[in-house]
């Protein structure tokens, strides 16, 4: 036993296809803790939305052991939330509407969560902008009006899949900004998944790196950088030295 959040063990993932078995995840072990932010990165196809899968209770693992202290993970639940690269809000919701729908859907006080959705937006910083309709914002707000939903019921965990992946440069680097902010003032456990190596060591308390064919933890890398972080953080030569640490796990050291 130890005091992690969650805990995987041997963790195997293979997919029935048409061409026969495919190995997504094989021998997958790791621990995390509480209020850590955790990134996985690896290449297209290396399992990083498979392992979040089964983290979120939406995938079933073939073998292996994964908890959420120490309950097993194998059904979707309330105190983990998930967001994903494009925002899934409803069109003919407001941005308030869609913030609060997951307290109706569980049936949460109507008055607190009402007041919870007032505190998010501005948390994300849309104050001002709760009776707009999704197509009246970019795609960064649109961004931010997931995340308030995703953090209006509470969860502990945040699983989070490229969600500033669709967003351009400038944006993406603002909200990931954001994302640390929110992250320091709710002290939840992230699982960030990228395939950005920049990204993973910009955000990141340790990086897990992975490979595919089949997908594995080659390792797993401690981002010894100070927080907060700001943007002036990239040009340290030890945020370099850990890119290249990674890029030479994933054999892009060219
Ligand atoms: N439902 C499925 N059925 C069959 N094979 C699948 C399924 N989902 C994923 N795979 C395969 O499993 C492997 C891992 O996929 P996964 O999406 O987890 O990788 P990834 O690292 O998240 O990739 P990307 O960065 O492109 O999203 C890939 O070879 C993929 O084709």
């Amino acid at each position: 036993m130890t005091d992690a959040l969650i805990e995987g063990n041997h963790l195997t993932k293979v997919y029935g296809t048409a061409t026969g078995p495919l190995v997504a995840l094989a021998d997958v072990s790791f621990a995390i803790e509480e209020g850590e932010f955790i990134s996985l990165v690896g290449p297209s196809g290396c399992g990083k939305s498979t392992l979040l899968s089964i983290l979120g209770g939406l995938e079933e693992r073939s073998e292996g052991d994964v908890a959420l202290d120490g309950e097993d993970l194998d059904r979707p639940r309330t105190d983990i939330g998930m967001m994903f690269q494009t925002s899934v809000l409803f069109p003919w919701r407001t941005v308030r509407q869609n913030v609060r729908l997951p307290g109706i859907v569980l049936g949460l006080d109507a008055k607190e969560q009402a007041q919870k959705c007032e505190e998010l937006l501005d948390l994300v910083g849309l104050n001002g902008f709760g009776d707009r309709y999704p197509s009246e914002l970019s795609g960064g707000m649109r961004q931010r009006v997931a995340l308030a939903r995703l953090l209006a019921h509470g969860p502990r965990v945040l699983l989070m899949d490229e969600p500033f992946g669709a967003l351009d440069e400038f944006t993406r680097e603002t909200m990931n900004l954001e994302l640390l902010r929110i992250w320091e003032k709710t002290g939840k456990t992230v699982v960030f998944v990228t395939h950005n190596i920049g990204e993973s060591v910009f955000l990141s308390d340790r990086v897990f790196v992975m490979t595919p064919r089949p997908g594995r933890l080659a390792g797993t890398i401690d981002v010894d950088l100070p927080r907060p972080r700001s943007a002036q953080m990239m040009r340290d030569p030890r945020y370099s030295e850990l890119v290249f640490e990674i890029r030479g796990m994933l054999g892009i050291d060219h």
